[in-house]
This record gives structure tokens, C-alpha cells and sequence, in this order.
């Protein structure tokens, strides 16, 4: 039987781009969405994962991304919505747009991913499909800097709840809550340590934590609902 291919979003660097390389280790067929071309895009396309453009700041945008992926593909295994920006509150007249924009690319971009993508996932012929949604801890906190970030990653929380009841029992849904993994490339060690000291585990584990939890929820046919925390056991700091 041929394997339908998993959709990883914004796949072109960190955690993303690991989860990519390592499922194609595993001989996974991968298609990844990336939003700026760059020259590390050609060693994922060497390795044979397809790749498609994807801005999902407009609604235009998303529509535009499933046409494309429908064209691309007749079936799906599972779709991992990692697509994400980090973008920190805006405190001007930006501030709407800022807030509207990670709104569409966490919650809208999915939302409609997974309504107008069911059907390639219901064509999948493997025993277990997919949805994964990366969100992370700070949904459950909230954050004094990046509040529209948490929120619409809360969002996302919930919607991992709505889908998984809608989609039940042909198609797992849960989500992966990370705390910091990787730091940006900006960070000093400053940074770091103080970054550190939020967990209890008092380090930054680097993306090999997620693709094995991403691994385990692809290889568990009775999870469903659950938004799994990768934090370090930061919640109890
Ligand atoms: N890194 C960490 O420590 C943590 C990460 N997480 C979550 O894990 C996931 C991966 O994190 P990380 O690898 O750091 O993510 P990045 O910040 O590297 O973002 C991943 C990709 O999302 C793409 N993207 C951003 N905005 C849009 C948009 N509007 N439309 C389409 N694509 C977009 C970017 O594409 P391009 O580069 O082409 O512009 C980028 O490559 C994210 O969902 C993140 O929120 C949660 C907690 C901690
Ligand atoms: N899309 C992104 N989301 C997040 C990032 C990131 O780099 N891109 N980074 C973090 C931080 O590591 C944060 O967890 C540190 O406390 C959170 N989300």
C-alpha cells in the first residue's frame, strides 16, 4: 500500500523543518508549507519533500493554500499545523492588525485547513489519520507580553477539542503544548539562563522532545483530545 504524504506547515526551519527531516527519515512522504523561499528550502526538496508556498495572513490566503494542496495531493495521513508567529503585543496603532493576524495564522488557518482538508484525510488508506496542532503552555497562563499569541493559541486548544469530537473515530485530533524548545537566534546567554530557570528541568531540550511526541501520537490509534505539555514540568514552577 502507498503511503499518503503528512502536511507539516511552516516547515522550513527549526521545530518544523526537524519534524520534516525526521519523518522523512522514517520514509514518510512529507508536503510542507513555507512562506519565504530560502536556500535551505533545496536540501528538503533534494530529499524529495514537496513543498508549497503559504501566507496564512489573509483568509485569500488560506483558500488559496487548500486549492493548491488539493491539487497537490489526493489523501492525506495527518496534518501537522506548525505554522506559527511569535509576534509579541503591539502597543500602537498596530495592535488590531497584529492581534488579527495571529488569529487567522493560529486559529483561521487551521479551522479551515481541517474542514476543506477532511476529505484528503478520509481518502487516506492507512489504518490511523491525523491532526496535530502545535500550541503551547502559555495558553493556559496567559502572557504579559505576547497576549494575542496566547490567546489564539488557546484558540487552537480549544479547536483541538471541538475537532476531535467532530472527527471521532476516523480521525484523531490532539495537540502538542510546548515551552521553550529552541531559543531565537537573537538570544543571549543571558537570556538562556534565565530562560532555563522558568522549568523544572532547567534546560532547553532542542526539537528531538517534539518530533518524539509528535512520533507517539502518529503511533497511538486511542489518543484523541489530548493537548499533550512538553514543558519541563514549567506549570508547577
Ligand atoms: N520554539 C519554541 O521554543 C516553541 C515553539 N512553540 C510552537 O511550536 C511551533 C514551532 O515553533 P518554531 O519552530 O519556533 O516556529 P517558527 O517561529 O520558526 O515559525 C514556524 C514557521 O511558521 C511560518 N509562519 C509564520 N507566520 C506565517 C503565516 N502568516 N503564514 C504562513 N506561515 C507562517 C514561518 O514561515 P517563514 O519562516 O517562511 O516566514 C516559520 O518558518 C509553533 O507553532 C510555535 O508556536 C511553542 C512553544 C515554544
Ligand atoms: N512561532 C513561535 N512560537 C514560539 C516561539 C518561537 O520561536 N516561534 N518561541 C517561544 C519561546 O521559546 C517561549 O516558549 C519562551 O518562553 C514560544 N513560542
Amino acid at each position: 500500500m502507498s503511503q499518503s504524504p503528512i502536511l507539516v506547515t511552516g516547515g522550513a526551519q527549526r521545530l518544523g523543518r526537524h519534524c520534516v527531516e525526521r519523518l522523512l527519515d522514517d520514509g514518510q512522504p512529507v508536503i510542507m508549507s513555507y512562506r519565504r523561499e530560502r536556500e535551505s528550502l533545496e536540501a528538503l526538496r533534494r530529499r524529495g519533500a514537496v513543498t508549497l508556498a503559504a501566507d496564512f495572513s489573509s483568509e485569500a490566503g488560506i483558500h488559496d493554500f487548500i486549492a493548491r494542496l488539493k491539487a497537490q495531493t489526493s489523501s492525506l495521513r495527518a496534518i501537522v499545523h506548525n505554522a506559527s508567529d511569535w509576534a509579541p503585543d503591539s502597543l500602537d496603532d498596530d495592535a488590531g492588525a497584529n492581534f488579527e493576524r495571529l488569529f487567522r495564522v493560529h486559529m483561521q488557518a487551521p479551522y479551515l485547513i481541517n474542514l476543506h482538508a477532511r476529505e484528503l484525510l478520509d481518502a487516506c488508506q492507512e489504518p490511523q489519520r491525523d491532526i496535530i496542532h502545535m500550541t503551547d503552555y502559555v495558553s493556559q497562563k496567559g502572557s504579559r507580553k505576547h497576549a494575542a499569541y496566547a490567546a489564539t493559541k488557546a484558540g487552537l486548544d480549544n479547536l483541538t477539542l471541538s475537532f476531535a469530537a467532530m472527527y471521532a473515530p476516523d480521525i484523531q485530533v490532539n495537540a502538542i503544548a510546548p515551552a521553550l524548545i529552541m531559543l531565537g537566534e537573537g538570544d543571549d546567554e543571558a537570556y538562556a539562563e534565565k530562560a532555563k530557570a522558568k522549568s523544572l528541568m532547567a534546560k532547553v531540550p532542542g526539537p528531538g522532545v517534539i518530533y518524539q511526541t509528535l512520533r507517539y501520537l502518529l503511533d497511538n490509534d486511542f489518543v484523541t483530545g489530548a493537548i499533550l505539555p512538553v514543558d519541563g514540568g514549567r506549570h508547577l514552577r
